[in-house]
């Protein structure tokens, strides 16, 4: 479980994300969507503990995050950021990051290691490129071997921001499968999406961001009848059968 209670954080002392109260059960899978600049990036950097809040608290399994050693909140939390550098290092190598958390020094896979690395090359369906550096491959392929080192993470909860963008259709389909897989697994998944019908469509739990604060949250359904996607997002929605369709207003529209 992480709780997070009166959550503000930013930088150089600007809040960029202010009151936020946030519960991820064990196992839950949440989108969390919101327009552009509205703090979906910062709350996930806050809650992977890579920006430490101004005020507020967040617990990890009733504990404060802050007391968990390094290695052992790896273990609990894993964060595939939006932005990275490809670092000279084959794709195995990559995934074979995931599991420094669980090493000692110096740092040699045991067994249970090098199990843990092939099948998360195998799962992703990296292992067909796991020799290559990841300067040698697509944006696609790169991501899957980013996942793939989370996989080998095997920490309790995952955060991926904004996985799926860049991808064309069919590897944004294969990203979101594995995002499910993990959830099987039972992980707590939680992504930012930008596509807010792939997100309304793929997760049982959406959090809506707007200005630093959370606005709307529950099921697809909740959120989707309460209008506030319309609002936020400035747009005309439409559900037909399972899916949802999301049209700009037109500036007369806007204006009336
Ligand atoms: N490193 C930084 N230093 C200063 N300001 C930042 C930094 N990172 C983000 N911000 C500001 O914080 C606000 C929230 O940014 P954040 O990246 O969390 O938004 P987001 O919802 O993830 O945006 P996007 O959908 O465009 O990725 C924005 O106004 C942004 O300009």
């Amino acid at each position: 479980m992480i709780e997070l209670k009166k959550i503000s954080a930013g930088y150089d002392g600007v809040k960029r994300i202010e009151h936020i109260d946030l519960c991820l059960a064990p196992g839950s899978f949440t989108a969390i969507i919101g327009p552009n600049g509205c703090g979906k990036t910062t709350l996930l950097r806050v809650m992977a503990r890579l920006l430490p809040p101004y005020d507020g608290e967040i617990k990890i399994g009733g504990k404060p995050a802050a007391e968990y050693e390094p290695k052992a909140f790896a273990r609990l939390v894993s964060i595939l950021p939006q932005s990275r550098d490809i670092p000279d290092i084959t794709v195995e190598g990559l995934a074979a990051h995931g599991r420094f958390p669980y090493l000692g020094f110096p740092r040699r896979l045991g067994p249970q290691d090098r199990d843990a690395v092939e099948r998360a090359l195998e799962i992703t369906g990296a292992a067909a490129y796991r020799s290559r550096y990841l300067r040698q491959l697509s944006g696609g392929e790169r991501q899957k071997a980013y996942i793939a080192m989370i996989v080998a993470q095997d920490a309790e909860t995952v955060l991926l921001d904004e996985p799926t963008t860049h991808l064309d259709i069919g590897r944004r389909f294969e990203v979101l499968e594995l995002a499910h897989l993990l959830h099987r697994a039972g992980k707590t998944v939680v992504l930012v999406l930008h596509d807010i019908a792939e997100a309304l469509e793929w997760c049982p739990e959406i959090v809506v961001m707007e200005k630093g604060h959370i606005r709307a949250q529950g099921s697809p359904e909740t959120v989707f009848d309460s209008g506030t996607l319309d609002q936020v997002f400035g747009v005309r929605s439409q559900r037909i059968g399972g899916h949802y369709f999301f049209q700009a207003l037109s500036s007369s529209s806007k204006s009336s």
